[in-house]
């Protein structure tokens, strides 16, 4: 078919190609119009701002900040805003696919969208990140909504963004509009389970693949790459359900206890060393590489793009691996670890617990309304648990990965939106 360009896939994927390869393979099984092709292989909106920032030195700094709409065909767009010096609009064009796929794996009625800001808030003070935040929020004003565009979190900001990002649209509206942000403090009607929700996600997402593979749980060892929001609450969840967490891993670098890591103390530890694992004692410091390469039952890359190669794939011993993060696993390692028969549970279905409970939130904002823990938790185990079962059956039915099935199964819900919708 005339839309199936080879993917055009260098020797160091990019993450908007690593998409774009596996979208491509996805849309060839489905045989998808070529219309529908085009208008998704394309963001539908691209937004850079300038971002000038006083500096508690009293000196300008001006950052670049970036918001990506991939697609608004399902509902208004969802995704969350990036702190880091790595940003970059390739980077956040993929980020902003993947929510599309993401949400339509989770079947909520949200597009896709993205967006960053290429600073480094470790090296910032609260002031200039809540200057920061509120300038790239200003200057996103005509972009965010509460039914056009929502962001979230993702690296690098938290609660406390969200209540800046929140409060400077607000008073731009000249009043209190909660639901055009997600992620946000209790108190400013953020959801209870929201911080824990994208590792819980992952836990019902590997707890799901370990039957399938008919691995006990209470025999299971799992690394775990990246100790932030993600990892350390997928890390928690999966030791509360028997899973020995053997190596974890942060910037400072990775820890392995063969016994087996106290968690409850490596989050506490971590919290109480400014966000940091440095020093952490009940573990040994290993080669952060290593960490990716050790022969656990279950891999939980919960950081950054691209740290599952064609470089190290054929190295990696893992029975199965659950990606926390957003496109940790290149299109090139794919193939790899398809033929050493490790499997691999998808970002798009295994961190969308995430942007499942946002969802709640902004129900529970315009409702007006809060629900229980137990009952956001209910509700989104139930959600991660249908989305796994779909993509597994599908997986088995096209005869490809999980990776290759999620895509099937989230193109397939866009594509038929647009059919019912019509307009081009
Ligand atoms: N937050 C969310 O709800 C969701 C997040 N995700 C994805 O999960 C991943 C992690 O996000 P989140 O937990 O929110 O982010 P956080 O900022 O809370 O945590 C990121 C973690 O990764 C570590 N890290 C950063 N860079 C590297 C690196 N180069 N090598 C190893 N570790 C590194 C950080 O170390 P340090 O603590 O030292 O800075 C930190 O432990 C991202 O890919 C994000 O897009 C996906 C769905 C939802
Ligand atoms: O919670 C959200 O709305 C989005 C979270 C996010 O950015 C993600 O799932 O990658």
């Amino acid at each position: 078919m005339a839309y199936i360009e080879p993917a055009p896939i260098k020797d160091r994927d990019n993450p908007f190609e690593s998409m774009m390869s596996r979208f491509q393979i996805a849309a060839e099984h489905l045989g998808l119009d070529q219309e529908v092709y085009d208008v998704l292989k394309t963001p539908a909106k691209q937004v850079i701002v300038s971002l000038p920032v006083t500096m508690d030195s009293g000196s300008i700094k001006v950052f670049e900040g970036y918001r990506v709409i991939h697609s608004t065909i399902l509902g208004p767009s969802k995704g969350g805003v990036r702190y880091d010096m790595d940003v970059n609009i390739d980077e956040v064009k993929a980020l902003a696919a993947w929510m599309t796929w993401k949400c339509a794996v989770v079947d909520i009625p949200y597009g896709g969208a993205k967006g960053g800001i290429k600073c480094n808030p470790r090296e910032m003070s609260a002031g200039e990140v809540e200057r920061l935040t509120r300038a790239f929020t200003q200057a996103m004003h005509d972009v965010f909504g509460k039914d056009r565009d929502i962001p979230a979190p993702d690296m690098g900001t938290g609660p406390r963004e969200m209540a800046w990002m929140m409060d400077q649209y607000s008073r731009n509206q000249g009043m209190t509009i909660n639901s055009v942000v997600t992620g946000k403090p209790l108190v400013l009607g953020g959801s209870l389970g929201r911080e824990e929700a994208t590792g819980r996600g992952v836990m019902i997402s590997a707890l799901a693949a370990m039957e399938k593979q008919k691995i006990n749980p209470f025999k299971a060892t799992c690394a775990i790459q990246g100790f932030g929001n993600v990892g350390s609450w997928a890390a928690q969840l999966l030791e509360e359900r028997g899973v020995n967490i053997v190596a974890v891993s942060d910037l400072s670098g990775a820890y392995y206890n063969g016994e087996g890591i106290n968690i409850k103390k490596a989050m506490e530890y971590r919290n109480a060393n400014n966000g940091s694992l440095e020093g952490f004692s009940g573990a040994e410091k290993i080669d952060p590489n290593e960490l990716l390469l050790l022969e656990v039952d279950v891999l939980v890359p919960a950081a950054i793009e691209d740290v599952i190669t064609k470089e190290n794939a054929d190295k990696i011993k893992a029975k199965m691996i659950v990606e926390g993060a957003n496109g940790p696993t290149s299109a090139k390692a794919d193939a790899i670890l398809n033929e050493k028969g490790i499997l691999a549970v998808p970002d798009i279905l295994a961190n969308a617990g995430g942007v499942t409970v946002s969802y709640f939130e902004w129900v529970q904002n315009r409702l007006g309304y809060g629900w229980t823990r137990e009952r956001v938790s209910r509700r989104s185990d139930r959600i991660m648990k249908t989305a796994f079962d779909k993509v597994y059956k599908t997986a088995q039915d096209y005869g490809v990965s999980m990776r290759i099935a999620a895509y099937i199964v989230a193109i397939d819900k866009v594509a038929k939106t647009y059919k019912y919708r019509g307009g081009f």
